[in-house]
């Protein structure tokens, strides 16, 4: 199966009350045109309006949005493995054509990333879309210097949901929009009351598409002298201790890099003990390549291939981990550097 034909899958991450069930709720019950696969911990906590059930069937719910709701069976491999067979089995029905997992809201999302990276079978069906964290915006602040899971979820989301809007007074949202940033640089945040977000919006993410994550990049791209704040000129961004030593560095370096020496180096960065790097993503100039390298990387696993059009006149690397040492890391990238030019 090419990367194109698998499967989409986000993750719903967030802490405990943040509304993550109320976001699937939503899904599963407004009409958005998109046939999505939810997986759940319990349907009870759903409650799924009896009225839009069209079906029921072991433990998938089918509703008349196209969408069907099933709880993990016992554990995720499993439940995804399921949800592929019954798939082929209704070939004739009209199939989903994407899974929203709710994660527990004590866990970090990475082994359920990692789960979906790496294994071989589940890898072959289906491709990670993006990770997506609910947060509660009355509390994020204080959960973010409290809780290392909450901060873990910040750290890999892609799009953050910054919920319980109306809870909360301008200067709260204020707080926890940059307590977000402090931990997190390269995610987009959106708010709502009650999941109110736009499904359709929501799930276009695609951030584990090279293609994308460029886009993204030169979206974001301004000239030097630019003091827009929104734009990303810091290396590193500092206040970690107040997200439980997660934050996000930002390499730069307009010379093109060794790939090989990068390659080693970003290995032994991901092995490293004195940090625990949670994800990688790079778009590089590497010399001898006319096409960009994308470099990808959760925890231990890594993976670097070209991508489309031309390298950028700029390498950039995120890193988002805790307790990344700035200095020594922008010393080693830069040491990085190809030597001869
Ligand atoms: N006032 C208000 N209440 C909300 C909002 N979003 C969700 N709620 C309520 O907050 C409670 C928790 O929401 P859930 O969607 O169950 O949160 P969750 O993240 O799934 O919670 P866990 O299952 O504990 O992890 C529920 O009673 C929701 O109805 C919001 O934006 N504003």
């Amino acid at each position: 199966m090419t990367d194109t034909q698998k499967l989409p899958v986000t993750l719903l991450a967030g802490f405990l009350g943040s509304g993550k069930t109320t976001l699937a709720n939503r899904i599963l019950s407004e009409q958005h045109n998109q046939r999505i696969a939810v997986i759940v911990n319990e349907f009870g906590d759903v409650g799924i309006d009896g009225s839009l059930v069209v079906g029921v069937e072991d433990n998938v719910v089918e509703l008349n949005n196209g969408c069907i709701c099933c709880t993990v069976r016992n554990d995720l491999s499993e439940t995804l493995s399921d949800l592929m067979e019954r798939r082929e089995q209704f070939a004739n029905t009209e199939p989903f054509e994407r899974v929203l997992i709710e994660a527990s809201g004590m866990a970090s999302p990475g082994p359920a990333v990692q789960t979906l990276l790496m294994d071989r079978k589940l890898s072959t069906q289906f491709r990670l879309d993006g990770v997506i964290t609910m947060t509660h915006a009355q509390h994020i602040v204080d959960q973010l210097q409290k809780h290392p899971e909450a901060s873990e979820q910040v750290g890999y989301a892609d799009q953050i949901i910054l919920n319980h809007c109306d809870q909360s007074t301008p200067e709260a949202l204020e707080a926890a929009e940059n307590a977000l940033r402090t931990c997190n640089r390269e995610a987009s945040i959106m708010q709502s009351t009650r999941a109110d977000v736009d499904v359709s919006d929501l799930l276009r993410t695609r951030t584990w598409e090279p293609e994308a994550w460029q886009l993204a990049r030169t979206e974001q791209a301004c000239e030097p002298d630019c003091d827009d704040e929104d734009h990303d000129h810091h290396d590193h961004h500092h206040g970690t201790t107040h997200t439980s030593g997660v934050g996000t560095l930002t390499l730069r370096l307009d010379a093109p890099l060794d790939l090989n020496r990068l390659k080693m180096w970003l290995l032994f960065v991901s092995k490293r003990n004195s940090h625990e790097l949670m994800r990688l993503k790079g778009i590089l100039h590497c010399q001898g390549h006319e096409q960009p390298v994308i470099v990808q990387g959760v925890y231990q696993w890594l993976e670097l291939q070209s991508g489309p059009g031309k390298a950028p006149e700029e390498s950039v690397l995120v890193l988002i981990g805790r307790h990344l040492d700035a200095e020594e890391l922008t010393r080693e990238w830069t040491d990085c550097q190809a030597r001869t030019v």
